[in-house]
């Protein structure tokens, strides 16, 4: 475990995000918005999921954190993302990017590129989307990974330092870096991947520990953390991804603080 993040911090950004109940802009996509907003609310934050051009700005300036979320986007949303993200970096709240499908599409390539001027707090993504970004080049099917989150922690660092921001690979193992410390957290059930749109609710709860931890980095580690532990909660009753979803849910509104100290941090 990093010598720089400890479980006790982890626990205490809970604590915080229970009692903070932090405002959390979401500029999601259309899969995610319901169990992003959902897992917030479990997890103890305030979701809004508010992204037209003609709101998101305003919507901005009352927000704790931003998430901005490219999974289906079109150009009048990318103008609520830009808007949002520029009051979010003004106002030095944190927001946090997360770049479905990044290596897929011409489309999504200049949309991330174009955002991630506004220097996101955190990118969080999963391993064939940090690959596509740290290499520039197209990588994965689609949504879905086909890399292996700890094979690429030399990307995620170097991605972290050309940009500035926190990058959280998730996985298996989700690795969070900053280029200079880097923790990876275990946990969570096989069958999470296969709940759609659980990598999109995750990027939505990393802003809600964001915005109450003292850094971008603590919060991420928080958030996977979090996951993993009501994940490895849940599992043991679900019969599947179907019924592992409303479990997740239900694990993370009764997951006390003191529940992640079970997290396995290295
Ligand atoms: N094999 C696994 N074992 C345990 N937990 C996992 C596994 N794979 C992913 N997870 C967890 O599932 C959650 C979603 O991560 P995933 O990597 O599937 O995101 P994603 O590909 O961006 O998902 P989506 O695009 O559907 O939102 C994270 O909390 C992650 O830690
Ligand atoms: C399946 C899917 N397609 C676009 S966004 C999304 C949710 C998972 O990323
Ligand atoms: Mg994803």
């Amino acid at each position: 475990m990093s010598a720089d993040i400890s479980v006790d911090h982890v626990v205490d950004t809970v604590h915080r995000l229970h009692e903070q109940t932090p405002l959390v802009q979401c500029i999601t996509n259309y899969v995610s918005m319901d169990l992003a907003a959902n897992v917030l609310n479990a997890a103890h934050a305030s979701p809004a999921m508010v992204h037209d051009e003609r709101e998101a700005a305003e919507m901005a300036r009352l927000a704790s954190a931003v998430v901005v979320n490219i999974g289906t986007l079109s150009p009048p949303w990318v103008t609520g993302m830009h808007e949002a993200a520029s009051v979010a970096a003004e106002r030095g709240i944190p927001w946090v990017l997360d770049p479905v499908a990044v290596g897929a599409t011409a489309y999504r390539r200049e949309t991330t590129n174009a955002l991630l001027t506004h220097r996101p707090a955190v990118i969080r993504a999963n391993a064939s989307e940090i690959v596509a970004l740290a290499t520039a080049q197209g990588a994965g099917r689609g949504v879905d990974s086909t890399h292996d989150s700890t094979a690429v922690v030399e990307q995620a660092q170097a991605l972290a330092s050309a940009t500035g921001s926190v990058v959280v690979v998730s996985g298996a193992s989700d690795v969070v870096t900053d280029s200079v410390t880097t923790v990876i957290v275990d946990g969570g059930d096989p069958r999470m991947p296969l709940i759609s749109a659980l990598g999109c609710a995750a990027t939505a709860l990393v802003g809600g520990a964001a915005a109450v931890a003292p850094t971008p980095l603590l919060g991420a580690v928080a958030a996977m953390a979090m996951l993993a532990n009501a994940g490895e909660r849940a599992g043991r009753s679900a019969q599947g991804p179907g019924t592992l979803r409303p479990a997740l849910l239900d694990a993370l509104w009764a997951q006390r603080p003191e529940d992640l100290r079970d997290v396995v941090l290295r």
